[in-house]
């Protein structure tokens, strides 16, 4: 059986702020600023494997009310809802995203961004893959004041 999701995830960029996208900290003059430590990426990752399973989203597992989740690692909260997705007997297929950005450039971070996603989810390297665009400087994330990521996921179990 197959089961896909999709992910979508925006965050405001603010000064004295840290750029942490993947998990990975990128140098850059301006940080996401959320409840958690506003990786959009692995929030974005998150939502398209509770969407492939019907468990709804990041926000429902991980309120912003409960301080629990303040400046959370979003590595962290991959991993645990990798872990109800391992529970349900799924498995990947693969992941492809896109960072939405006008800066930082993602390019040089690529790499380690896909490793440390493969890594969080113990999966191959090859069943990730990580864009990154601009929107020409236009609109919020042209004006880089925020910046969005989106995913897909494609999960997979073998049913007797
Ligand atoms: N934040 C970003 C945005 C884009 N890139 C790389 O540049 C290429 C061209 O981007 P366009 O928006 O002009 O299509 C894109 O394919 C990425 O490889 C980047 O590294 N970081
Ligand atoms: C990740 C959580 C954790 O409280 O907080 P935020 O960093 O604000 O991120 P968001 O993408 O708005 O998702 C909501 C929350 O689950």
């Amino acid at each position: 059986m197959f089961r896909i999701g999709q992910g979508f995830d925006v965050h405001q960029l603010k000064e004295g702020r840290p750029c942490i996208i993947g998990g990975i900290e990128i140098p850059y003059e301006k940080g996401l600023l959320g409840h958690s430590d506003a990786d959009v990426l692995l929030h974005t990752i998150a939502d398209a494997c509770l969407g492939a399973i019907g468990e709804g989203d990041i926000g429902k597992h991980f309120p912003d009310t409960d301080p629990t989740f303040k400046d959370a690692d979003s590595q962290k909260l991959l991993q645990h809802v990798w872990e109800i997705v391992k529970k349900k007997g799924y498995l990947l297929g693969n992941i492809d995203c896109t960072v939405i950005a006008q800066q930082p450039k993602m390019a040089p971070y690529i790499e380690r961004i896909k490793e440390n996603i493969a890594r969080i989810l113990q999966v191959e390297i090859e069943q990730i893959n990580v864009k990154a665009t601009t929107t020409e400087q236009l609109g919020f994330t042209g004006r880089e004041e925020g910046i969005a990521a989106q995913a897909v996921v494609l999960l997979h179990k073998t049913t007797q």
